[in-house]
């Protein structure tokens, strides 16, 4: 095929896409990349931070982006990098806390504590390392019970068994935007000198920036190194950073914990590779130094306060309508309750709408992101009430 064709044929399969500008992608939290972020790719689409001293230029870009994500997670001396996503992100937390608890003790099984609305990403870190998870009970709002929490450590250390060698909260979990009580976490975490992981992929571009309007009285909205429990941090640049796919983040709160990540690395410029994959472009570490100092904090304040006003109208308009929210909004995130959210949904997306369910509870989820309009909510909600009236 000459050049021509082969551009003409990949149209074919390009127009078979959503386009999120189109508003029926109401599931995601990925948007449309900002726009500068087209010339910034094909400005590094060649680099490779696998080899990093090949590409110096974009490893210092890489180091100045986990800085200036941790000027706004209250962390003078971040240590980490922007990989594939949020998965890679806590997987390699998990390697952290895994390679910390073997170190201690040869034959141990690591025991990480985490909330059931915590992503499958966990899923696959119990698997590929052997976790030992243990799930406590979900408050009304979502979050982990501190009580249990304590009681369950206290136990552990008083019969002298195996210790809890990781907690993971989530700051903004992925189906209700619930925000775990991260500085209760941090202060367990320092008493029984623990790993605190925070799991932040989605609500770290979004509560650092949150107006204090937003915020509700039964969450707690510290949740960054700023409390001295918490360890690390993933905060992913392509769901609200507005970063193209792939750019996911990965902190940790010093250059101390590379040392339970480096794996001999002979042929290439460094001796050592820290990171899960290898070879990986430069482009998502370009883009989100591009956005950031493009947007500044003013930036993504408006950014979060436009999509949390979008939220309220969808959550006030829904309520007319008779939808039923299972939280009051604590991010961009919505989730109506809905008897049948499977069926429900398959009938939505029939329609040409594409929304996402609720596993923890029986409910719809839309998350609203930049690109959803309020012309796109109204729609979306007259074809809800289309589909629950047949
Ligand atoms: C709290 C948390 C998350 O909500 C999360 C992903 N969430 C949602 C990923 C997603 C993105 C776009 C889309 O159309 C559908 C789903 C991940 C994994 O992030 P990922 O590897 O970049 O997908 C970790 N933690």
């Amino acid at each position: 095929m000459d050049e021509r064709a082969v551009l003409e044929e990949l149209k074919k399969y390009r127009k078979m896409d959503l386009k999120y500008e189109d508003g029926a992608i109401l599931g995601s939290m990925c948007t449309k990349p900002h726009p500068i972020t087209k010339k910034i790719s094909d400005m590094f689409f060649e680099t490779n931070l696998g080899d990093p001293g090949l590409f110096r230029g974009t490893k210092k870009l890489e180091d100045e982006v986990i800085n200036n994500i941790g000027k706004f997670l209250n962390n003078p001396n971040p240590f980490g990098y922007i990989i594939s996503g949020g998965t890679e992100a806590n997987i390699t937390a998990m390697r952290a806390i895994n390679n910390i608890a073997k170190a201690k003790r040869k034959n141990h099984k690591t025991t990480v504590i985490m909330p059931e609305t915590a992503h499958f990403s966990f899923e696959k870190a119990r698997e590929m390392m052997d976790l030992n998870l243990i799930t406590p009970p979900l408050t009304k709002y979502y979050t982990m019970d501190l009580k249990y929490i304590n009681d369950f450590i206290e136990d552990r250390n008083n019969k002298n068994d195996i210790s809890v060698d990781g907690i993971v909260g989530i700051a903004g979990c992925t189906e209700l935007g619930a925000i775990d009580n991260i500085k209760e976490l941090s202060k367990i975490a320092e008493q029984n000198n623990i790993f605190l992981h925070v799991d932040a992929a989605f609500g770290g571009f979004v509560i650092p920036f949150l107006d204090d309007k937003y915020k509700l009285d039964n969450y707690c909205y510290e949740f960054d190194f700023s409390l001295n429990g918490v360890k690390s941090m993933t905060v992913d640049p392509h769901k609200m950073g507005l970063a193209p796919i792939p750019a996911g983040g990965i902190l940790f709160r010093d250059k101390s914990f590379k040392k339970y990540l480096d794996v001999e690395a002979p042929y290439l410029t460094d001796i050592h590779q820290a990171t899960i994959i290898g070879t990986r472009s430069g482009v998502g570490v370009a883009s989100t130094w591009g956005v950031m100092k493009l947007f500044g904090e003013e930036g993504y304040k408006n950014l979060a306060s436009e999509c949390m006003d979008k939220t309220h109208y969808l959550v006030k308009e829904a309520k007319k309508l008779g939808f039923k929210p299972v939280i009051d909004p604590v991010l961009n995130i919505v989730a109506l309750e809905d008897d049948n959210p499977e069926e429900t949904s398959l009938k939505l997306r029939k329609m040409g709408w594409f929304i996402s369910i609720c596993k923890c509870v029986k409910a719809l989820r839309i998350i609203v992101m930049p690109h959803v309009e309020k012309e796109h909510i109204d729609k979306f909600l007259g074809a809800l009430t289309e589909v629950k009236k047949n």
